[in-house]
């Protein structure tokens, strides 16, 4: 807390400052400061709060259309004056947070090399690969704790989007700082530029990045793990997320550097967590357990499977074994439900498959059971999806999935908006506002006759701000298991619709700083128990979560002496 109070000494003065957006303050230097820092008549002779100055910004942001000009609007505002973008979407979290996150990011990786402006975070090109630790030393930020990193091969579910994926790990960051307090000079975003894949983006002659196919095997191997070991020399106490990786590199690496890093990989573990943590809060809400429950997933990738993977532990841990866990869990992809007797499966999916005799008695079902065959025979009680391909959950599909119960519950997860397997609309409107509902895009609420259905957004930004919070809070050296079902755990304890029996699944944006603080304690007391952070008592947590929150404020500035 003091420390926020204290001013900050800057070795350098005159328009400098006004470049730097971790210092900038435009119009809110005092009059000293101007003097001091020789900004004086660099700037309109007024001197403004930043209450005064986001108001303005507000009214700039509210003139622009759509989505994507607001989005740009928002990224020149961080490329400037970052307190002040941190501020002004504080202020206005909820509206702003589909503009800065899911799904506008999509639209901005795609259009990234259209609209580039300026420099923000690392590129580092295959190209340059003998030269990554110059290149982390160029970063403008130097305490660095939290890095996200993408090669931008699968971005939401918009596929290779090749260095336009920059979006991504530029918007994660931002939720970091919003919704997690971590100061925006402790996170970097960086884009490993492998090349891609692309076709048009190789063709078009704006695109920014190497114009090169993807590297991969062992070139591809060696790259990451030149990388992981620079970043581990430059920082070692930085936490490493993985985000948007293609399948068959995602869960290679994090079973490569899990133990061997402070890192995770959001896709497979953030979404796994969350999921949990929301249909724990919806079992909760129901009076039963998710022990009980009979799970059907559409998406048999590494997400799909990270996410049944944290169910089943989570199973066990209310009693059952895991044999009888795994019984309850149907992976269905693009070629049916995944069984034992099919060859060519990978190896996360081996665990998830089912046997092939369940099927035996689904007349007819045959070799390639369909989703409506599991939907029909399996009667499951909740139905994820993790496609990336919309419409998948058919009118069919969920009216049959009713018929055999009451209130299913209903996760079409895809991202962004135009990749979601169902719209709440539609799956509300084919269970009679029976179904409960949550999306990993944004969804307004559905009205269906007097009634009005909010949608929760069951998305991994309600989980990994809280994870860096906690890991940070307490200098974690690993991510692991218990520290992420901690996290899920925590989370479920906030929701309102579990705690209070109505209201939403998920708790609002507006309290999302003390969801976060909340999951943070989790996690740190999890790191603990688990040997990867030093023991300190509860209340030592609870000082250094609160320490660490980062809040929208300028500092004052000093000069230092030379
Ligand atoms: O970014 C999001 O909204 C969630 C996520 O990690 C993904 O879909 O890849
Ligand atoms: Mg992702």
């Amino acid at each position: 807390m003091g420390d926020k109070k204290r001013p900050l000494y800057l070795p350098y003065a005159g328009p400098a400052i006004l470049e730097a957006p971790l210092i900038n303050k435009g119009t809110a230097f005092t009059e000293e400061e101007r003097i001091f820092f020789n900004l004086e008549g660099l700037l309109p002779q007024v001197i403004e709060t930043i209450e005064e100055q986001a108001s303005r910004a507000y009214a700039q942001y509210s003139r622009f259309d759509s989505d994507v000009n607001k989005h740009i609007f928002l990224r020149n505002i961080q490329d400037t004056n970052e307190t002040l973008f941190y501020r002004l979407v504080q202020n206005h979290i909820t509206e702003m947070m589909p503009i800065i996150y899911t799904p506008t990011v999509g639209s901005a990786c795609e259009q990234f090399s259209k609209n580039y402006r300026r420099n923000r975070g690392l590129f580092i090109s295959y190209p340059n690969r003998e030269r990554i630790s110059d290149i982390l030393n160029n970063s403008t930020r130097h305490k660095v704790k939290v890095i996200v990193i993408t090669d931008g091969e699968r971005i939401l579910g918009l596929g290779d989007q090749g260095i336009g994926g920059m979006g991504i790990p530029i918007g994660k960051l931002a939720l970091y700082t919003s919704c997690g307090g971590i100061s925006p000079a402790h996170t970097l975003p960086i884009t490993l530029d492998v090349g891609t894949d692309n076709q048009q983006l190789l063709d078009d002659p704006m695109y920014m990045g190497w114009r090169h196919p993807r590297i991969a095997g062992d070139e591809y191997a060696e790259f990451i793990e030149d990388f992981m070991s620079a970043v581990k020399e430059r920082w070692p106490e930085a936490l490493i997320q993985f985000e948007d990786f293609a399948q068959k590199n995602a869960m290679p690496l994090l079973e490569r550097y899990k133990d061997k890093y402070c890192c995770f990989n959001d896709d497979i573990q953030g979404t796994a967590a969350v999921t949990v943590g929301s249909l724990l809060a919806a079992c909760k809400a129901a009076g039963t357990k998710l022990s009980e429950q009979r799970i059907t997933f559409v998406g048999a990738g590494s997400a799909g499977c990270g996410i049944a993977e944290a169910i089943v532990a989570q199973m066990e841990s209310e009693g059952i074994s895991e044999s009888e866990a795994r019984s309850r869990v149907f992976m269905v992809d693009r070629w049916g439900l995944l069984l034992d007797s099919m060859p060519n499966l990978l190896p996360f999916q081996q665990k998830l498959a089912q046997h092939t005799g369940i099927t035996k008695d689904w007349n007819g079902a045959g070799e390639n059971v369909s989703l409506i065959d599991v939907i029909t025979h399996a009667k499951p009680t909740v139905l994820i999806g993790v496609s990336g391909a919309p419409g998948l959950f058919t009118e069919d599909v969920i009216k049959t999935m009713h018929q055999h119960c009451e209130r299913p519950i209903v996760f079409p997860l895809s991202n962004p908006t135009s990749r979601v397997e169902a719209t709440p609309q539609n799956i509300l409107k084919w269970t009679n506002g029976q179904a409960l509902v949550a999306t990993g895009s944004p969804f307004k609420p559905v009205v269906l006759g007097d009634k009005t259905f909010e949608i929760a957004q069951c998305n991994n930004s309600y989980i990994f701000p809280g994870i860096g919070l906690g890991v940070i809070a307490v200098k974690s050296k690993r991510v692991t298991d218990a520290m992420l079902m901690a996290s899920s755990r925590a989370l479920a304890e906030c929701s309102p619709l579990a705690q209070e029996g109505e209201g939403q699944l998920l708790p609002s944006l507006e309290k999302i700083h003390e969801v976060s603080k909340k999951i943070a304690f989790a996690v740190a007391k999890a790191a603990i128990e688990d040997g990867v952070a030093r023991p300190i008592t509860d209340e030592h947590i609870l000082r250094s979560i609160e320490k660490s929150f980062w809040q929208p404020e300028y500092r004052s500035y000093k000069r230092t002496s030379f």
